[in-house]
């Protein structure tokens, strides 16, 4: 280990995903094999002991960049020093809670932990929101870390984006690394956009080489935009290690760049591209330099996607009206 080690903070992690992703971190693919992590694990006091539990497999990982594990109830402590964030513990929604409820008790939760990232992560943090519902999550956080710039507040619709190409592919009969510049728009929810149109197979317009609107509209659309819950409906649990996979590959990326010729879709605070409203946190296609990443722009985007994007960017407008309402951004 020749550099210091990156501080990277997981919430939420004795839950599903973070038992999927944490010997991953540890195994270097979250940020490379040439960067030492130390782990700073944040649970809620009940789950401190699993948190626990999951830190002696990670020792017995004997995982050479992993430099340490430190655990904590408490956000201030541990965003204290943190350069990548994975925001995954949230609440889910139980029995008879209402939209309304399940926005406040996350706001409960990712309030303080944006206070606690503005007060004390360090100058390069990157924000990863993983918990549901991620867009307006990391909204709230985002609202609550003045100090930090907006675009450090990032969403998940990694896993879209993968399924999304993995349908297509299937679709196809091509292997996965065929496809190319696919992208999600809008809200990590079953409204979300998975545009084939500016998408390419090897080369070649994605939607011409389907030229099946029916299987576009009836079966690509709302299998990726349903995916999640054909997933609990089959495994009895919500996607865990796709979740981490795709959390490890939106970090990997943002921090390692995109390949020359591709891009991936990013849940980030929208500068007004493609007429999403400023501020709004939104799947966009982006690509990744440097440590930093751009929405790409110059899409062409037709009426069919241009429909298809604002119902689900309404969506978002509609979730954040009702945080704000709430007094949570
Ligand atoms: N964006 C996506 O693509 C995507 C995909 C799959 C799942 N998810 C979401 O990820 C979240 C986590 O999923 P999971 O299967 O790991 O859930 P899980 O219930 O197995 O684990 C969640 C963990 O978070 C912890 N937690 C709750 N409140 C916390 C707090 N304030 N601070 C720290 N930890 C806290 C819980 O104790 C629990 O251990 C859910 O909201 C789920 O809907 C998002
Ligand atoms: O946890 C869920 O509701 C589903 C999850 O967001 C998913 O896309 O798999």
């Amino acid at each position: 280990m020749t550099q210091a080690p990156v501080n990277v903070t997981v919430t939420g992690a004795a839950g599903q995903i973070g038992y999927a992703l944490l010997f991953r971190i540890a195994s270097g693919q979250l940020l490379g094999q040439d960067k030492p992590v130390r782990l700073r694990l944040l649970e809620i006091p009940q789950a401190v002991k699993a948190a626990e539990g999951t830190a002696l497999e990670l020792e017995d990982g004997a995982f050479p960049l992993l430099a340490g594990i430190d655990i904590f109830d408490d956000p201030k402590q541990a965003f204290e020093g943190t350069n990548v964030a994975l925001l995954v513990g949230a609440r889910p929604r139980t029995k008879g809670m209402e939209r309304g409820d399940l926005l406040e008790a996350n706001g409960g939760i990712f309030k303080p932990q944006g206070e606690a990232i503005n007060a004390g992560a360090a100058d390069d943090i990157k924000v990863l929101v993983v918990g549901n519902p991620a867009n307006t999550n990391a909204l709230i956080a985002k609202a609550h870390a003045p100090d930090v710039p907006a675009e450090r507040f990032t969403a998940m619709t990694r896993l879209d984006h993968n399924r999304a190409i993995a349908q297509l592919a299937k679709k196809l009969g091509v292997p996965v690394s065929d496809v190319k510049k696919m992208t999600i728009w809008g809200n990590h929810s079953a409204t979300q956009y998975p545009d084939i149109f500016n998408a390419e197979v090897k080369g070649r317009s994605a939607a011409e080489a389907v030229n099946d609107q029916a299987w576009l509209e009836n079966e690509f659309i709302p299998r990726v935009a349903k995916r999640g819950a054909e997933i609990i409906e089959a495994r009895g649990a919500s996607s865990a290690a796709s979740a981490a996979n795709a959390a490890i590959d939106h970090v990997y990326d943002w921090v390692n760049g995109t390949p020359e010729g591709d891009w991936v879709s990013m849940g980030v605070p929208s500068d007004g591209s493609y007429g999403v409203p400023e501020g709004l946190i939104s799947s966009f296609p982006v690509v990744c330099k440097n440590g930093s990443y751009e929405i790409v722009q110059g899409l062409e985007i037709n009426d069919f996607s241009r429909a298809r994007i604002d119902a689900s960017v309404a969506e978002l407008s509609e979730e954040r009206d009702a945080v704000t309402k709430l007094g949570l951004v």
